[in-house]
């Protein structure tokens, strides 16, 4: 095992000379415990803890390392390590913190492709894939969506759900396929690369540990034992497959999510409604709002059926979703900046009183 199996590039070495010339050692983050961080390296498994000036200087939980990190590390003792510094990440994965509203929290970092997994019974949500779309769009990472558990519907179901998902959402990739009987597992592998990462993204319960097993044909059983061994804490000498890898692919499991809220979006709606945006340049007033304005684009298209108009409703409102989370940023920006002023100002006040 190398570094660069574990998805290492040149670039990053670069940084790393950048930081720290030739001292540390270089893993990356696997799991995220509490305060703990599984780490991999290219000959083993670390337990890694932050040393006290990163925790300390850290101004939010973006300053922490996340799953897909690359990170500076000395080890200390057996199986553990100190991590002295995240390596500048070039992708992270993100959504709207769930119950913390302004907030960001991040998926993964260092990804390349997603993996975004619906499945055919209950999960399925065209206005749900838009959004992961988006949050991917905006990390510039590249999502690839699979449609699971197509063993549970009927064929002609399945057609017609691909057929809706075709309409609507254009230039991805989907695979429709069954971790039960292995259809379309062949297909997915052909857009696993070497050295590249994958995300998988999903609900709980859509299969997203079933399609790494498949992947890998690996049966489950093995993947729980080696969970289960993590957890006690046993030294296990060779590289585990913590990161399963497939065809050099490494791919990285997720929780199910149940939210997935957006934030500044960095070109994420443009990206997933292009067509939408670029009609949107075309309305003859720059403020409209695509109701009743005379020479609106966009109304013209939907009229025309030429865009679909639940797309257009589920566009609408993850732009008011972005628009309402930028906007309580610049507020506590503004909060942060009269606070620190304000502080400034006691110095000041106390500074002169002593003299
Ligand atoms: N029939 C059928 N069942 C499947 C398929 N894929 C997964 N399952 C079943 O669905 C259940 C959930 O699968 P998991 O792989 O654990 O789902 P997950 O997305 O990893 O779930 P979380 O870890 O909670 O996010 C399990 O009982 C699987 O056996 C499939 O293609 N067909
Ligand atoms: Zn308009």
């Amino acid at each position: 095992m190398t570094l660069e199996d574990l998805g290492y590039t040149d670039d990053l070495e670069k940084q790393r000379q950048g930081l720290h010339p030739g001292s540390f050692g270089i893993g990356r983050v696997t799991q995220e415990h509490k305060d703990r961080y599984t780490i991999s390296t290219e000959s083993h498994e670390l337990e890694g803890e932050l040393i006290g000036n990163l925790r300390f200087s850290a101004s939010s939980r973006n300053d922490f390392p996340a799953v897909g990190d690359w990170v500076a590390i000395s080890e200390y003792d057996e199986g553990k390590a100190l991590i002295h510094a995240i390596l500048p990440r070039y992708s992270v994965l993100e959504r709207q913190a769930v119950g913390k509203f302004g907030e960001k929290q991040i998926i993964a970092c260092n990804i390349d492709y997603s993996i975004i997994v619906q499945s055919v019974n209950r999960d399925f949500s065209l206005n749900r894939l838009e959004r992961y779309l988006t949050i991917c769009h905006a990390a510039h990472i590249s999502p690839i969506i699979v449609i699971s558990k197509i063993d549970l519907a009927e064929k002609h179901e399945v057609k017609t759900l691909l057929e809706k998902l075709n309409h609507r959402i254009k230039a991805v990739p989907f695979i429709p396929l069954s971790n039960e009987t292995h259809d379309g597992i062949e297909e997915l592998k052909k857009y696993l690369y070497k050295g590249k990462t994958y995300c998988l993204l999903g609900s709980s319960g859509v299969g997203k540990s079933s399609l790494i097993n498949s992947l890998s044909g690996e049966s489950k059983m093995k993947i729980g034992e080696i969970s289960d061994s993590v957890n006690r804490g046993k030294h296990i000498t060779t590289h585990r497959e913590l990161i399963p890898m497939v065809q050099g692919a490494i791919l990285i499991d997720n929780p199910g999510m149940r939210e997935v809220g957006i934030t500044e979006s960095y070109g994420g709606l443009e990206n997933t409604f292009e067509k939408i945006y670029k009609l949107v340049r075309q309305c003859k007033f720059s403020d409209c709002q695509h109701t009743t304005e005379i020479g609106c684009a966009v109304k013209t298209a939907l009229e025309k059926g030429e865009i679909d108009a639940a797309a257009f409703e589920n566009f609408l409102k993850m732009e008011r979703e972005k628009e309402h989370y930028e906007s309580t940023i610049v507020e506590k920006r503004k909060k942060d900046k009269d606070f620190g002023k304000m502080i400034k100002q006691i110095k000041k006040d106390r500074k002169s009183n002593k003299y």
